[in-house]
């Protein structure tokens, strides 16, 4: 098998820590699907490119990658909403992989396979070029204070990263509930030359100004908009889409008057 070809990401960013390692426990039934069912569905971290086809048993169906499953409840609805998709769940936190290797021996899925490891790395180093039919991913941790932002997965280099493993075609679907966080999202996404906005919606920026321009070296890979930017209309939001389900914690937010912000790209 080939090398990755690792051009689009060529001079090897600093790998963005988007992810500090929770405690938590693993419970004694994550701990048992990790044991009974991880031979099966749980994929180890390799330096060479994974196989997708002969890691779903030779299944050809469209390969769905998802980042930061969380504890998997979106991940295995999904799932088994889309069975003629396979998924591919990357999540670094121990017992959120234990949930999720719990919830596919529990609803019986055959289209979903895990890797606990930094997803950073396992695009760059296990998946191909051209390869995905989708990328999802939902909730990403907002990394709220300035001085944390440059941990934000949605970054132009990250990005770059990302469109570089999907097909021409093929989707990029983000969620998130922080207003500051999905400008961003807009702001970088939209600037990615090779990627297609699908939302009809105009929108302004309105979490930036320009104080968020100017310090231009004291925060490195900090994200900082444009004067441009900041005065322009941008392609904006779309709708939930249907198969991505509201999480109980996006419901309590939606009770608060919190919004949630769905975002989707195609890869021209
Ligand atoms: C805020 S949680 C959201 C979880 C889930 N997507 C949801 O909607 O409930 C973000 C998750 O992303 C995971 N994560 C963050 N950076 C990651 C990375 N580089 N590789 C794998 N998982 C990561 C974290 O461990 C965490 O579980």
């Amino acid at each position: 098998m080939s090398k990755v070809d690792s051009t689009a990401s060529a001079k090897h960013f600093d790998r963005i820590r988007s992810f500090v390692l929770r405690a938590g426990r693993t419970t004694a039934g994550q701990q048992r699907a990790i044991e009974e069912l991880g031979p099966q569905f749980l994929l180890s971290f390799k330096e060479t490119p994974l196989d997708l086809v002969g890691a779903f048993g030779g299944s050809t169906k469209p390969k769905i990658l998802e980042i930061g499953f969380g504890m998997g409840e979106t991940t295995a609805k999904i799932a088994a909403l889309r069975s003629d998709d396979d998924f591919l769940g990357i999540e670094v936190h121990p017992p959120g992989v234990g949930a999720l290797l719990k919830l596919i021996g529990e609803n019986q899925l055959t289209n979903l396979r895990v890797i606990r490891h930094d997803a950073v790395e396992v695009l760059e180093k296990m998946i191909a070029p051209n390869s995905l039919d989708g990328i999802h991913i939902y909730f990403a941790d907002p990394w709220h204070k300035k001085r944390h932002h440059k941990r934000r997965l949605i970054q132009a280099e990250f990005v770059r990263l990302l469109v570089s493993r999907l097909k021409p075609g093929a989707y990029l679907h983000l969620a998130t509930d922080w207003h500051n966080y999905a400008e961003q999202m807009l702001l970088v996404l939209n600037a990615e030359a090779t990627l297609q906005n699908t939302s009809n919606e105009l929108v302004k920026v309105e979490t930036f100004d320009a104080s968020d321009i100017a310090k231009a070296d004291e925060i490195p890979n900090e994200f900082k908009p444009t004067l441009e930017q900041l005065n322009a209309q941008h392609a904006g939001y779309v709708q939930r889409p249907a198969y991505r389900p509201v999480t109980k914690f996006e419901n309590r937010g939606i009770k608060l008057g919190h919004g949630v912000w769905d975002l989707v790209y195609k890869k021209k």
